[in-house]
C-alpha cells in the first residue's frame, strides 16, 4: 500500500464528502439488516398460530401486516441510502480520477522531449487511462465494498450471535473459503483481461496503421495479404477473449455453490438444533437463510477487493514513477527575461542521448540582433539540431550558447519559448479550425491579426477558398490539406507570435519557387525587426541572408553571404550552379 499512499491527498481533499458516504453506507447496511430480524418474527408469528401459542387470526393477520409493512418501509429507506451510498463514494471516486489524470498529464507537459523519445506513446496512454482506472477502483468501489462488508458483518454476525452462537460458528465457516477462491479467480480473470487487453492494442495499432496507410496499401495491391495479417491477429485476441470467458463463466457458479453449501448447513445444523431444542424457533433458521445470502456477497467481494487493492498499487507504482521524474531540462530562472535577439554558439557540440549519434561539432557562430543567418547543408548535417538548441528543447552536450550575452541556461525558460517563433519541418496541425491553429501562436489574436498573419504566409486566398474559410476543420474529420498548404499555415502560426526570434526549418520545401518569393519578401517586411534563421536546401530560400553557414557532418565548413560563397570553390558554389542549370 505504499505506493497508494499518493492517493491519500485526494482523499484527504474530499474527507467530508468521504464521510458522509461512509456514514450512508453504515446507516443503508443497517436498515438492510433489518429485514431477516422482521421475516424471522414472521415466520415465527404463522409457527405460534400453528402451535397454538397465539390463538386469535386477526392478531396474527395484524402483526403479519406490521411486519411485512415494516419489510417494505426498510427496503426503502435502505434503497434511497444505498443510492446516496454510490452517489457519494463513486462520485468522490471520480473526482480523484479527474484529478490524478490531470496530475499525470500535467506532469507529461513539464517533462523534456528525451522523456518522449525513451517512452513509447501507447505507454503513456495507457497511464492515463488504464492506470488511473485502476487506482480509480480502488478509491471507489473498493472502498465502499469495504465498509459494505465490514459493517454488514460486524452487525449482521452480532445478531446472528444473539439468538443461536453455535449455529452462527457453522455458517460462517464457508465465508473465509469462499473469499479466498474469489481472490484467486480475480486474480485470474485480471491476468487473462490484461493478456485481451494488450491484443486489443495490437489489434488496433494495426487497423490504425492500415488506415492511415491505405493508399500505399491499395496502389501496391497488398489488400489480401493485410487481410491475412489481420485474420492472424484476430484468431488469436478470439482465443483470448475465449480463455477470459471460460474464466468469467466460473464466478458464478462458484458462488451458487457456496452460498448453496452454507444455507444447507444452516437448515442441517438448525434443523437439528430446532428439534433438539437447542434454537427456540424456526425463525431463526429463516432468518439465518436470509442472513447467509446477505452476508456472501459482501464476504466475495473481500476477494475482489484484495485484488483490486493488488492492482491499483501496482498501477500507481507505474504512475509514480513517471510522476517523480524531473524534466531534463530545467528553467533556473523564475524571473522573466528580456530576450532581444542575438544569439551566439561558442564551440557547441551536441550527442543525442538516446541513439549517441553525434549531430553537432565544435559548431561557433554569431547572429546580431535583427539579422538574418541561413543553414544550408545536406541531409542529416545538424542544421534541425541547432534549431532545437535555440528553443532549449535540449541542452548542449559541450560548449555554450549565449542569448543578448547571456548564458541560454541562464534565461528564463518560458520567456526564451515566448520569444522564439519556430516552424518546423514537418508541419503539424491540430484536429481543430484553420483560425484556431493560426491562433495557437497567439491565443488572444484578433480577426484581422490572423488574416494578417495567414496572408504573409500566402495562404489568404487558399483559406477563402474553402466553404468555410477560416473556420474549415483540419485532420480526420475535416478536409486534408496539401504539404504546401500545411507549410504555410505553419508559418502563419509562427508570424503571428512576433517573436523576437524566428526559426525556419525547411519550412517552404512544397512550395514552388514562385510562391517561396513571395513569402520570403513577406517575411523580410515582418521579421525586419527580428532575428532570423532560414534552414533550407535551397539556394533561393537563403540567398539574401546576412549571413550563411553551410554545415557538413556536424560541423561548419563555410561562413559568409552569398556574394562571398559564390566566389569560393566549395559546397555553396556547387550547389549554386547545380540549382541555377536546373531552373533553367
Ligand atoms: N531526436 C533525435 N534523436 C536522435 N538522433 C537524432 C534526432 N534528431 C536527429 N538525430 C540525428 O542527428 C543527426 C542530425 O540530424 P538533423 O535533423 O539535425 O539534420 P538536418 O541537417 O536537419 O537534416 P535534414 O536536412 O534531413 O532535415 C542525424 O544523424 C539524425 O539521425
Amino acid at each position: 500500500m505504499r505506493e497508494l499512499q499518493h492517493v491519500n491527498k485526494y482523499f484527504y481533499k474530499y474527507r467530508y464528502k468521504l464521510l458522509a458516504g461512509i456514514l450512508i453506507t453504515i446507516v443503508a447496511r443497517i436498515f438492510l439488516l433489518f429485514t431477516p430480524e422482521l421475516i424471522g418474527n414472521s415466520v415465527d408469528v404463522i409457527d405460534n398460530y400453528r402451535k397454538g401459542i397465539t390463538t386469535d387470526i386477526a392478531v396474527v393477520k395484524s402483526e403479519l401486516l406490521i411486519n411485512i409493512l415494516y419489510i417494505i418501509g426498510a427496503a426503502i429507506i435502505g434503497g434511497i441510502f444505498t443510492f446516496a451510498m454510490r452517489q457519494t463514494i463513486i462520485y468522490v471516486s471520480r473526482e480523484i480520477e479527474y484529478d490524478l489524470k490531470n496530475e499525470v498529464y500535467q506532469q507529461y507537459q513539464r517533462l523534456s522531449l528525451d522523456f518522449y523519445k525513451s517512452n513509447r506513446t501507447g505507454d503513456l496512454m495507457s497511464r492515463i487511462s488504464e492506470d488511473v482506472g485502476k487506482v480509480r477502483e480502488y478509491t471507489g468501489p473498493a472502498l465502499m465494498y469495504s465498509i459494505n462488508t465490514v459493517t454488514l458483518f460486524i452487525i449482521a454476525i452480532f445478531l446472528m450471535f444473539r439468538s443461536a452462537p453455535t449455529l452462527t460458528l457453522y455458517t460462517i465457516i464457508p465465508l473465509p473459503i469462499l473469499s479466498y477462491f474469489i481472490y484467486i479467480l480475480s486474480k485470474a480473470i485480471h491476468k487473462r483481461s490484461t493478456i485481451v487487453q494488450q491484443w486489443l492494442a495490437k489489434l488496433s495499432t494495426f487497423t490504425q496503421e492500415t488506415f492511415s496507410g491505405i493508399s500505399v496499401i491499395k496502389s501496391y495491391g497488398i489488400e489480401g495479404s493485410t487481410n491475412s495479417d489481420f485474420d492472424v491477429l484476430a484468431a488469436e485476441s478470439r482465443q483470448k477473449n475465449i480463455d477470459l470467458a471460460k474464466i468469467q463463466a466460473l464466478f458464478y457458479p462458484l458462488m451458487i455453490f457456496l452460498i448453496g453449501l452454507s444455507n444447507i448447513i444452516v437448515i442441517y445444523i438448525g434443523g437439528k438444533q430446532y428439534i433438539d431444542g437447542e434454537i427456540e424457533s424456526l425463525g431463526v433458521i429463516a432468518k439465518f437463510i436470509i442472513y447467509v445470502n446477505l452476508l456472501t456477497w459482501p464476504v466475495a467481494t473481500v476477494g475482489w477487493v484484495t485484488s483490486v487493492v493488488q492492482q491499483a498499487e501496482a498501477s500507481q507504482k507505474r504512475i509514480n514513477e513517471f510522476l517523480k521524474q524531473e524534466p531534463s531540462i530545467k528553467n533556473q530562472n523564475t524571473e522573466p527575461s528580456l530576450i532581444e535577439g542575438a544569439i551566439e554558439f561558442n564551440e557547441v557540440s551536441f550527442t543525442y542521448p538516446d541513439t549517441n549519434i553525434q549531430a553537432l561539432n565544435q559548431v561557433s557562430f554569431k547572429i546580431n540582433q535583427r539579422e538574418t543567418m541561413a543553414i544550408i547543408g545536406k541531409t542529416g548535417s545538424g542544421k534541425s539540431t541547432i534549431l532545437d538548441l535555440i528553443g532549449r528543447l535540449y541542452d548542449v552536450t559541450s560548449g555554450e550558447i549565449r542569448i543578448d550575452d547571456t548564458p541560454i541556461k541562464a534565461l528564463n525558460l518560458v520567456s526564451l519559448r515566448e520569444h522564439i517563433g519556430y516552424v518546423p519541418q514537418e508541419a503539424f496541425l491540430f484536429s481543430d479550425s484553420i483560425k484556431n491553429n493560426i491562433m495557437f501562436g497567439k491565443e488572444d489574436a484578433t480577426e484581422e491579426e490572423v488574416i494578417a498573419a495567414a496572408k504573409n504566409a500566402d495562404v489568404h486566398k487558399n483559406i477563402k477558398g474553402f466553404s468555410k474559410g477560416y473556420d474549415t476543420v483540419l485532420g480526420e474529420r475535416g478536409i486534408t490539406l496539401s504539404g504546401g498548404q500545411k507549410q504555410r499555415i505553419s508559418i502563419a502560426r509562427a508570424i503571428i507570435k512576433a517573436p523576437q526570434i524566428l526559426l525556419f526549418d525547411d519550412c517552404l520545401s512544397a512550395v514552388d519557387t514562385e510562391t517561396e518569393e513571395k513569402i520570403l519578401n513577406n517575411l523580410r517586411k515582418i521579421t525586419s525587426g527580428k532575428t532570423t534563421i532560414i534552414v533550407s536546401h535551397r539556394i533561393s530560400s537563403v540567398k539574401s541572408a546576412d549571413k550563411i553557414v553551410v554545415l557538413d557532418d556536424g560541423q561548419i565548413i563555410q561562413k559568409g553571404n552569398h556574394n562571398t560563397l559564390i566566389d569560393v570553390e566549395g559546397y555553396y558554389k556547387e550547389l549554386y550552379l547545380k540549382q541555377l542549370t536546373e531552373n533553367q
